[in-house]
């Protein structure tokens, strides 16, 4: 893959959506005006920019593994498919899932890497993975993984204290040591030049409760609150882009706000390249029930009570919902748009409205 420097930049003529930049080292020193741009972000679009992160270098290493990941023979990246299940661990190929609900194809390969397996290394805790990943555990992806969890449990305090919770509510319902959905996944579109507005990765909202993603060129959308225009999330160096999952939005009973986002190819003359970017996805323990803690804090009573249209008990655990989620997006188990339908999240099942 080609360093940053080698890209050209996002096109100045086409709009963006601009977002707050939080500094994670005032966080990290609990900045109460830092504490409070973070808390207005999460809030009002669910996404901000996060600088000060450290975790540059590990970034770039976790690209050259999937880069060379990527680069097997298919038939070897194939023994290591998610299946049709609902397990998410492993790799997709492109096209396994669907884009929209007319069963249109994603154009994306990726690998997820369990925050369990990068943890329980050299022992397999939830699956397989190819030689390039194995390669690269103790090197890149564990310490990836690590340095991930540390800035989202940070967050996570901060929204913990923000929504009156008991101290270290939000932290044990994200156990290291639980087994849970939490992952790391490097994404790859191929260059599209010829096809500037088909959809790479469909609009989705994320299933847990934090994504911390790194992005070298364009094509991340946001669907602006309030409107039905699509717009680009510029990626800036040395800025990750974090966002909120639905599992926050239901256990702050809606405070918290989970956007709508999807991939198209980078715009202009960087849709001549490929596009690789890396997530780290903070879930909730597999048994952990969604639902608004209600009981542990009185603002998020109050927020629930305040929305009597909107049904923060989901029914089910993480687990469950994540699984159903994973399991629908996939085309082998197509039977009709109502399959599209089954894999959304908060945005269309638990807000009617
Ligand atoms: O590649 C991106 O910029 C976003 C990826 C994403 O939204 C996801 O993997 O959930
Ligand atoms: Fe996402």
């Amino acid at each position: 893959m080609p360093s940053v420097a080698h890209f050209p930049e996002f096109p100045e003529d086409i709009p963006t959506h601009p977002l707050l930049v939080v500094d994670y080292s005032l966080l990290v020193a609990r900045d109460r005006a830092e504490i409070d741009k973070l808390w207005g972000a999460a809030r009002n679009l669910g996404f901000w920019y996060l600088k000060n992160h450290g975790a540059d270098e590990l970034a770039e290493g976790m690209f050259q593994m999937a880069a060379e990941t990527m680069r097997l023979p298919m038939d070897e990246k194939l023994k290591f498919e998610q299946g049709d299940g609902g397990n998410s661990f492993g790799y997709k190929a492109t096209g396994a899932n669907a884009v929209d609900a007319t069963g249109l194809p994603d154009t994306v390969e990726l690998i997820n890497i369990a925050k369990d397996d990068a943890l329980a290394w050299p022992q397999q805790a939830r699956r397989a993975y190819p030689s390039t990943v194995n390669a690269h555990m103790s090197d890149t992806i564990t310490p990836f993984v690590k340095k991930s969890i540390e800035v989202n449990d940070t967050i996570l305090q901060i929204f913990n204290d923000k929504l009156g919770l008991p101290p270290d509510k939000l932290k044990k319902k994200h156990l290291m040591e639980e087994y849970s959905g939490s992952e790391t996944r490097v994404i790859k579109n191929p260059p599209s030049p010829h096809s500037p507005l088909r959809v790479a990765m469909g609009a989705h909202t994320d299933y847990g409760s934090l994504s911390l993603l790194h992005n070298r060129l364009g094509g991340l959308q946001v669907l602006v609150p309030g409107s039905e225009d699509w717009q680009y999330i510029k990626p800036l160096p040395g800025h990750a882009i974090c966002n909120i999952g639905d599992a926050l939005v239901l256990f702050s009973g809606g405070i918290l706000r989970s956007n709508l986002h999807r991939v198209l190819p980078p715009p202009g003359a960087q849709s001549q390249f490929e596009r690789w970017s890396l997530v780290y996805f903070t879930r909730p323990g597999n048994d952990v029930q969604l639902r608004a803690l209600v009981e542990d804090s009185q603002v998020v009573a109050d927020a629930v009570a305040a929305t009597p249209d909107r049904n923060f008990e989901t029914g089910c655990t993480s687990f469950e919902w994540f699984t159903r989620r994973v399991k629908n997006r996939r085309l082998n188990n197509r039977t009709g748009p109502e399959t599209w339908m089954n894999s959304r999240g908060t945005e269309y099942r638990v807000n009617p409205a």
